[in-house]
C-alpha cells in the first residue's frame, strides 16, 4: 500500500504546531518537522555552522558555540540574497533527512511540517497538502505575541514567505484557523477523514 504522506505547511505562526500536536496525540501520528531537521544542519561542529561562521564571522556564534539563532534571523529576515544562501546550504540537507526518515518508517500515514513547502520546492515528498490558514492580521498578531518580537521584525519574517493567501491556493485543504482552536481541530478531523491524494 502507497504510504499517505502529508504535507502540513501555512504561514509562520498561522497554527502548523497547534496542528501537529493534535494529529501526534489524537491519533498517534508520527511527525517529521522541517524546523527541527534545520536546527540539526547547523549542530555545532556541522560543516554548515563552520560555513556560516566563515561568512558572517565569529560573532554569528555564541560564547558555547552553538548558532546565535536571533543574529542570524536579523541577517537573513532583512536581507534576501543572504537568506537564499543559508537556505541553499540548509534546504538541500532537510530534504534529505525527510528521505531518509519516510524511507525509514513502516507507518502508512506520515504528517511532514514544511514551513516552506512551496518556497523550498519540497511538494515533491507529499501525497498531499494541507495549508493552515488565518487572516494576515491574526498571523501578525499571534507572531508577536507569542515571540515577543516588534510590528517590524514580525512583519520582515512575513514577507520573506510566500504569503499565505497565495499558499491556501495551492492546497489540496485548507485548514481555517481564523477561529477557536476547537474549531480549527474540527477541521483536522474531516481532513484525517478524506483521503484525497495527488
Ligand atoms: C534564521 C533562523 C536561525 C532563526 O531561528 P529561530 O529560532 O528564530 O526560528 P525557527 O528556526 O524556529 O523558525 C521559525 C519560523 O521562521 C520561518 N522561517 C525560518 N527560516 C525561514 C526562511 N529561510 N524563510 C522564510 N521563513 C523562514 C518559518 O516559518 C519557521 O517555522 C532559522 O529560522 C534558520 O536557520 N532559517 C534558515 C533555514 C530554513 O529555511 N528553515 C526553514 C525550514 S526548512
Ligand atoms: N485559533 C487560535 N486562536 C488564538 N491563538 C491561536 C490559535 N491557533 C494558534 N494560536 C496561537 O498562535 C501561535 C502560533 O501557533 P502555532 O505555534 O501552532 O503556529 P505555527 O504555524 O506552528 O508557527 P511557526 O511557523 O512559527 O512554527 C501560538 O502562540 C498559538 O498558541
Amino acid at each position: 500500500m502507497n504510504k499517505r504522506i502529508i504535507g502540513l505547511t501555512g504561514g509562520i505562526a498561522t497554527g502548523k504546531s497547534t496542528v501537529a500536536n493534535y494529529l501526534a496525540s489524537a491519533y498517534n501520528l508520527p511527525i517529521l518537522d522541517a524546523d527541527i531537521y534545520a536546527r540539526d544542519a547547523v549542530s555545532v561542529g556541522s560543516p554548515i555552522l563552520s560555513a556560516i561562521a566563515q561568512r558572517y564571522g565569529s560573532e554569528i556564534l555564541l560564547p558555547d558555540g552553538n548558532l546565535n539563532r536571533q543574529k542570524l534571523g536579523e541577517i537573513i529576515f532583512h536581507r534576501p540574497e543572504e537568506r537564499h544562501w543559508v537556505e541553499s546550504l540548509i534546504h538541500p540537507y532537510v530534504g534529505d533527512r525527510f528521505l531518509q526518515e519516510i524511507a525509514e518508517s513502516s507507518a502508512p500515514t506520515i504528517v511532514l511540517v514544511i514551513p516552506l513547502l512551496f518556497e523550498a520546492n519540497m511538494t515533491n515528498l507529499v501525497t498531499e497538502i494541507w495549508v493552515v490558514y488565518c487572516s494576515e492580521s491574526q498571523q501578525m498578531q499571534r507572531l508577536i505575541q507569542r515571540n515577543h518580537l516588534s510590528e517590524e521584525q514580525a512583519q520582515a519574517r512575513i514577507l520573506s514567505q510566500m504569503s499565505i493567501q497565495e499558499k491556501r491556493t495551492f492546497a489540496d485543504y485548507v485548514l481555517d484557523n481564523s477561529y477557536s482552536v476547537e474549531l480549527l481541530l474540527k477541521h483536522v478531523d474531516e481532513a484525517l477523514k478524506a483521503n484525497s491524494s495527488k
